[in-house]
């Protein structure tokens, strides 16, 4: 304990860099064990994190010599969440989950984030094999957590979750998903069946030939007060409505 040089061994054998654009690099750390409790779900992920990372910082070296001053606390990273045996079994099942501050953390019913996030994490669980990806910079579809804020006061004059989006100055969905996609990519190289309604999601995997035939469709936790956003995902947003299941 305490020499510097051993802690790095030790840390640089659980990251991994990929490269990702032309600026940044995307650094893979874990897995780490991660024992969870939700109720009665009780189990343990391995969880990994990743850092989009400017291309100067080329090794494992420099990057954990950067860290104390990359002021990472402001720039909230994203992670994955892999159960079983991920890179090898043929029929891993995953989940995009997009951040929703309000319906992941304080439970909020105003959507059914926290619903699909807690749900989804079971379904991989039971089937044994997959994983969620936990998208730290998809808050309010893309438009960032203050702005949903505003988008939400809109709401409560009438507006749709689309016409708030839109009366803001912003596109409905501005989401993307090629980091996601950088990193599944260095975790696993098969197909994998998606969890999710939206159409975008799949198209995305699909692009990258990562997507098995069917997905799993995650339609749930519906209530009087997000019953009316549910009906807009699929009225406006192009979500796949309940009934029709095949891609
Ligand atoms: N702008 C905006 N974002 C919202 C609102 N309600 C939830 N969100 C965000 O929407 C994201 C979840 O997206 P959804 O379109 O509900 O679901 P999805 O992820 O596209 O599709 P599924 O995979 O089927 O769940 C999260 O980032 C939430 O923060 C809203 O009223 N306005």
């Amino acid at each position: 304990m305490g020499n510097l040089s051993k802690t790095k061994e030790i840390l640089k054998n659980k990251m991994d860099i990929v490269p990702f654009n032309d600026k940044e690099n995307i650094c893979i750390v874990g897995p780490v064990n991660l024992p969870i409790k939700q109720g009665e779900f009780q189990t343990t992920f391995q969880w990994y994190t990743w850092l989009n990372i400017d291309k100067q910082y080329a090794t494992k070296e420099l990057i954990l010599d950067a860290i104390v001053n990359l002021d990472l606390a402001s720039k909230q990273q994203s992670s994955v969440l892999i159960y079983g045996d991920f890179e090898n079994r043929d029929d891993a099942i995953i989940r995009m989950h997009s951040i929703c501050h309000t319906g992941d953390i304080f439970g909020s019913q105003r959507c059914d984030c926290g619903y699909q996030l807690h749900e989804s994490m079971k379904m991989i669980a039971d089937h044994g094999c997959g994983a969620i990806f936990y998208l730290a910079n998809h808050e309010g579809r893309g438009i960032g957590l203050f702005s949903k804020s505003l988008a939400y006061l809109l709401q409560e004059e009438g507006f749709d979750t689309v016409e708030a989006n839109h009366a803001l100055g912003f596109e409905d969905d501005t989401r993307n998903y090629e980091e996601a996609i950088t990193v599944l990519e260095a975790l696993r190289s098969k197909p994998v069946t998606l969890i999710t309604n939206n159409p975008k999601k799949l198209k995305a995997l699909k692009e990258h030939g990562l997507l098995a035939h069917d997905h799993i469709p995650l339609w749930g936790g519906v209530t009087d007060t997000n019953r009316h956003y549910l009906e807009t995902k699929v009225k406006k947003s192009g979500h796949i409505p309940e009934q029709q299941l095949i891609v």
